[in-house]
Formats: structure tokens, C-alpha cells, sequence
């Protein structure tokens, strides 16, 4: 060699290239004593040239001892090279992963072993990871693989922290941890905001990031953080959905290879995002058909219920003029969501007013749902209003969907709203400002679009004044008041009327009434109907059951005599009411229930003449 170039010093080079080789070079004797260390394994070692020659090759290889070097010395004594890979420490005590070649030479009639020493880090961490990528893929779904996923990538890089995200929405500002990996232990997840942080830039333009050094220099909200990585999450429409962040407190160095077995990770996380998307979409749609399975199994019974209780819904029949001004503000009315509050004595058509206005409304197609607050105990209405969890109280065997969540899209409709006990009054009131209330022994508030119709024949003003109604729930519902009125203004539809139910009953029990004489319209004019259309109904079902002929007999029911001291003022509604329940009393001998009872007379349940004779403090025998 020396021929082809004699201007070099070959012994100099010679040296030169054994100092700086790329390999840590080590001669050791047949008792492992290092004889020599090149000026690379002083550098990657951390021992002076001195310093080596003090040591034994077990000194720097803790899975050597005198036995298994003598065994490796015979081994490379016969076949002059060997490979093997071992770790080794530094002068510091750190572990350097290595790839040793040994060779056995003679020199100047000396054997020794030469060991040419690769430092393997990089090698043995990309091993690591796609080891780590081919476990945590093959064996693991959902959450658990985002928690392999965020484990592995951490132990393998040995880096501080990593965390796998997904969007929480589409404008991609902010994400939310699938997976939270940090220094050493899993952590609780969390959401944050990307401003203001690397991953910005990662999910904004669906491109990977590495920054070697300086990140808490180039992002001040990531103080302590040197080196980050990170690779976006793209979806199968190539959307960004999440990422995967790597953060280091050290400077962090990653090969072209380790950025692709990431970017193979991130593949993976995409399916394993898309599919937990799915999967909740799956559990919406379930819930929302035991939703639906609920609300129609309610809404049948409640069908039901209203076919078993409720009377026709018949056409409002009226050819009063002022009766009429009332029907026409009240179409104006329905077409609106604006709630209504309909005043008037019992029996005046206050609900078919409401049905009237539901059915002209732009709701007509959901139900109205009916609660009457005077029939229901005080302790039920409020889970008939707004339901109750199974076990919310004592008897509360099954969860049951209130009429407030029944109505939903509809109208409900609040019966004799008067009754309603004060401490309802307040949850009646939240649930018409917010359209929100909670079920009972439930902390989930349910949100409702509900148009209210409510009802009463109280004068609420006077039972605001007394403090018995709340005066904001009545300024509530009296945004637009309609008033039903009393039969006895609109003496000239008692004609029109009588028709209409002579026919309706005379059909239903096989009769044929042809005519209504006048003198029974005079004489059912002149009476002053304090029970209203409804009274006027019963007496003419009772009239054509007792009819013999083809004309219309009243029989004896109609007083001849019209008490002059009744009168329409709000301010004795409850005595006109309380003298007229006595009156019907006094007429069936006290009989409450029965087919001759004052409550078939009255249109109303036994139970609720009771409570209503209790509340007006009528007992037996008293007179008006
Ligand atoms: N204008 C009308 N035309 C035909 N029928 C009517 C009319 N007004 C009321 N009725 C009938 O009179 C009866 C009583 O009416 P409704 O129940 O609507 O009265 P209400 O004011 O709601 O009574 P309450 O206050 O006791 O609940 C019902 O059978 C209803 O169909």
C-alpha cells in the first residue's frame, strides 16, 4: 500500500483510523485486562486512555465474570470471530446497548482478543417500538388500545409523556385525551385548547411535527418541554379526528424509520377512533329507540285513558257575538307558542276551547296532553307532570315519562291550574321559562318544547293578592287570558246547543226527537244555568232518555224560579259555586255517586265532588 502513495505516513494513518474508527476498539489479554481503548471508546465511555488500562473487561460488561470470559477467549481462540451483543456501562454507571465483533490476534507472540465495539441505542429503540407496534396492535380495541398505545410509544422512546386525542368537535380547537401517559404512569384524561400549543399546527394542517429542541422557548404554555412530536389522526375521508403527541423533556431525536412506525400507530388510532364513533352512534340510536318505545307506550296508555275518560271532542257551537270576538282572538292566538291562560266558571267549554286552539295550532300533529292539577293527590302531580326514575320514591316500581315530556312538540294542557299546591309552583314556572325540568330522583334536566294551554275557574288575581298563588307564575301564564263565558251571557245559544245534544244523545240511545217545542227552549232560557253547557247537557240527556214521544220533554228537573242574587263577579265565584253544588245536592237528597247522584248532575267524579264539597266546606243537610 505504501507503493501508491509515499508522500502519506501509513503508520501515522494507521493509528489515526484506529483512534477515530466509527467502533469502540478494545485490546484485552487472556485475563480480560484492557491493554488498549481507541479515543471513540473514550469519548463513549467516558474514561481517559489511562483510566481503561486500570480495567478488566468485566469491569465494563456487568454479565461478564472471569468464567465467562475464559469461555468467550476459547470460543474466539477457535474461531477467530465472534459477534455478540451485551450491554455495557459507562464511567457514569448508564447503559450503553452494544454490538461487539471480537477478533483473536497474535502480536509480537501475544494472543489478545480485539473487540470492535457499535454503539446500538438507536437500533435497540427502533426494535423496541416495532415490537411494541406489533403487540399493542395485534391483541388490543377500543380504550385499552389507546392506553397500549400511549404506554408503549413512552416506554420504548423512553420520552416523559404521550398522549393520543381526538377532536372534541368539527372547528378542531380543542382536543380531548383518549389516552394520558406521563412520566411513568397513566393519568386521568383531560381536554385542552390547542392554542398556544404544537398540536395546533399538527391537527390544523394534518401534517406531523417534529421539533428536536426549544419548545418551551417557541410555545410558553408548554413550560419544561424540550423536544415534541406530533403525527395527526386522519379519518377514512382524510380529515384530521386527533393526534398523537409526544412530548419530551429532553432534546428528542427520532430517525426517519421511527416517524414512519409512528405514522403506522396513527393509522391504527384513526380505525380504533372511527370505530368508538360508531359505536356511540350505535348507543344514541339504541337509546333513542327505547326512548321512542317509552314515550309511545305512555302515550297509548295515555290515549287510552283519554278514550276511556274524556268526552267528544266536538265543534265549538255558539252563534253569540261576544262569544264569538272570544273564538276569533283565540285563533289569533293559536297560531302562535305563546301561552295561554283560559278563565271561566266550570263548565263553560274551557277545554274545548284549548283542544279548539290546539287543533288549529302548528302542533296539531303531536298530542295534547291533558293534567287535571284539582283530580290528582298533591304528592302525585308533580311526578305526573314532569315523571320519575324508578326508585326516585317509595312505590316508584318503574320509571314513568312525565306529561310534561309526553307533550313534547305538542300542547299541554293544565286543568283547574288553581289547585296546583305552592311548592309546584315554582318547578311549573322553571319548566315554562327554561322549557327544562328534572325527573324526580334524576339530576338529568330534560329539555322540552311545550306550548302550555292552562285552565281555571279561580280568580288567580284574588288568590295572588292572598298569597296562595305565586304572583310570577301567574304573570307567566296570563300573557294572553281568553275568557270563557258563563252560559247565562249567551242565553241566545241555548237553542243552537239543545239541537246539538238532542241529536248527539238521541242517536246514541236509538231515539228519534224530531222537535224541541218552543216552550221547553223558553223555559230552558229562562233558567239561569249556573253548572253552564255542561249542566245544559246532562239535563238534556236526561230529557231525551225520558221522552216518550217525538218531541222534547223537560220532565219536572228545570227550576221555574231564577235566583236573581247569582251573578257572573269573579269576587263570589265560590259562593255562587258552593250554593249551586248545594242546590244539585238538595235536588238527589244528598246522593253523591249514582246514576242519580249530583255528581252524574255536575259532570264530575265522586272523588272530586268530595274534595271540592270539603274544600267549599258543604256538609250534609246545610242549605245555600
Ligand atoms: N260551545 C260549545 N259547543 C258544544 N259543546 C260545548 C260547548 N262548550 C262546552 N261544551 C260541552 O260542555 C261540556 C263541558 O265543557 P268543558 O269540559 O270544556 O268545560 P270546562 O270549562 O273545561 O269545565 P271544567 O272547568 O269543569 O273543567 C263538554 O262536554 C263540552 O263538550
Amino acid at each position: 500500500m505504501k507503493d501508491l502513495e509515499p508522500s502519506i505516513d501509513y503508520t501515522k494513518l494507521s493509528e489515526f483510523t484506529v483512534e477515530r474508527a466509527l467502533a469502540s476498539i478494545f485490546w484485552m489479554d487472556e485475563s480480560g485486562r484492557l491493554q488498549f481503548a481507541n479515543e471513540t471508546a473514550q469519548v463513549l465511555y467516558g474514561y481517559s486512555a489511562k483510566e481503561f488500562k486500570a480495567l478488566n473487561i468485566t469491569d465494563i460488561n456487568p454479565n461478564f465474570d472471569s468464567k465467562s470470559f475464559a469461555e468467550l477467549w476459547e470460543r474466539s481462540k477457535k474461531e477467530k470471530k465472534v459477534r455478540l451483543e451485551s450491554t455495557h456501562l459507562r464511567k457514569d454507571g448508564t447503559e450503553i446497548p452494544v454490538e461487539i465483533f471480537v477478533n483473536h490476534l497474535e502480536f509480537e507472540g501475544k494472543a489478545y482478543n480485539v473487540s470492535f465495539i457499535l454503539d446500538i441505542t438507536e437500533r435497540k429503540r427502533k426494535e423496541r417500538l416495532l415490537r411494541s407496534v406489533s403487540e399493542t396492535t395485534s391483541d388490543t380495541l377500543g380504550g385499552d388500545f389507546f392506553v397500549a398505545l400511549v404506554e408503549n410509544i413512552s416506554r420504548s422512546l423512553e420520552v416523559q409523556m404521550t398522549i393520543v386525542t381526538e377532536c372534541t368537535d368539527s372547528s378542531k380547537a380543542r382536543l380531548r385525551t383518549l389516552a394520558y401517559y406521563k412520566e411513568g404512569r397513566l393519568q386521568e384524561n383531560i381536554e385542552y385548547d390547542t392554542v398556544g400549543t404544537p398540536c395546533q399546527f399538527v391537527v390544523d394542517n394534518s401534517d406531523a411535527w417534529l421539533i428536536e429542541t426549544d419548545v418551551n422557548k417557541k410555545f410558553q404554555r408548554e413550560d419544561g418541554v424540550e423536544g415534541y412530536f406530533g403525527v395527526p389522526i386522519l379519518s377514512s375521508e382524510n380529515d384530521c379526528i386527533g393526534h398523537i403527541g409526544i412530548f419530551h423533556d429532553a432534546k428528542l431525536m427520532l430517525s426517519d424509520e421511527e416517524i414512519e412506525i409512528l405514522k403506522l400507530f396513527s393509522d391504527r388510532a384513526a380505525v380504533e377512533i372511527e370505530r368508538k364513533i360508531a359505536n356511540q352512534k350505535l348507543i344514541e340510536a339504541a337509546k333513542e329507540v327505547e326512548s321512542l318505545k317509552d314515550r309511545l307506550e305512555a302515550e297509548n296508555t295515555y290515549l287510552q285513558e283519554e278514550i276511556k275518560f274524556e268526552h267528544n271532542f266536538q265543534e265549538i257551537i255558539t252563534q253569540s257575538a261576544k262569544f264569538r270576538s272570544v273564538l276569533s282572538s283565540s285563533e289569533q292566538v293559536a297560531t302562535t307558542d305563546a301561552t295561554v291562560l283560559i278563565l271561566g266558571e266550570s263548565g263553560t267549554g274551557k277545554e274545548l276551547l284549548a283542544r279548539a286552539i290546539h287543533n288549529i295550532s302548528k302542533r296539531s300533529d303531536r298530542p295534547l296532553v291533558k293534567v287535571n292539577c284539582a283530580v290528582l293527590p298533591a304528592n302525585l302531580i308533580e311526578s305526573e307532570l314532569f315523571g320519575h326514575e324508578k326508585g326516585a320514591f317509595t312505590g316508584a316500581i318503574a320509571k314513568k315519562i312525565g306529561r310534561f315530556e309526553l307533550a313534547d312538540g305538542g300542547t299541554l294542557f293544565l286543568d283547574e291550574i288553581g289547585e296546583l299546591p305552592l311548592e309546584l309552583q315554582s318547578k311549573l314556572l322553571r319548566a315554562l321559562q327554561e322549557g327544562e325540568f328534572d325527573r324526580l330522583g334524576s339530576t338529568n334536566t330534560i329539555k322540552v318544547d311545550v306550548r302550555v294551554i292552562a285552565a281555571t275557574n279561580r280568580d288567580l288575581q284574588k288568590e295572588v293578592e292572598e298569597g296562595s298563588f305565586r304572583a310570577d307564575l301567574f304573570y307567566r301564564l296570563n300573557v294572553f287570558p281568553l275568557y270563557s263565558m258563563p252560559l247565562r251571557e249567551r242565553k241566545e245559544d241555548i237553542p243552537l246547543l239543545t239541537r246539538h245534544f238532542v241529536n248527539r244523545f238521541s242517536a246514541k240511545i236509538g231515539k228519534k226527537i224530531v222537535s224541541i217545542p218552543k216552550r221547553v227552549i223558553n223555559s230552558l232560557q229562562g233558567y239561569h244555568w249556573p253548572g253552564n253547557i255542561r249542566e245544559l247537557e246532562n239535563v238534556i240527556e236526561r230529557s231525551v232518555i225520558l221522552s216518550s214521544g217525538r218531541a222534547l220533554e223537560l220532565g219536572d228537573w228545570i227550576p221555574r224560579t231564577e235566583s236573581q242574587t247569582i251573578t257572573s263577579d269573579f269576587d263570589t265565584l265560590h259562593e255562587f259555586e258552593r250554593k249551586y253544588i248545594i242546590s244539585v245536592l238538595q235536588k238527589t237528597a244528598w246522593r253523591v255517586s249514582g246514576e242519580k247522584g249530583a255528581a252524574k248532575i255536575l259532570g264530575m267524579k265522586p272523588t272530586t265532588l268530595e274534595s271540592r264539597m270539603k274544600r267549599l266546606q258543604i256538609k250534609r243537610g246545610i242549605s245555600g
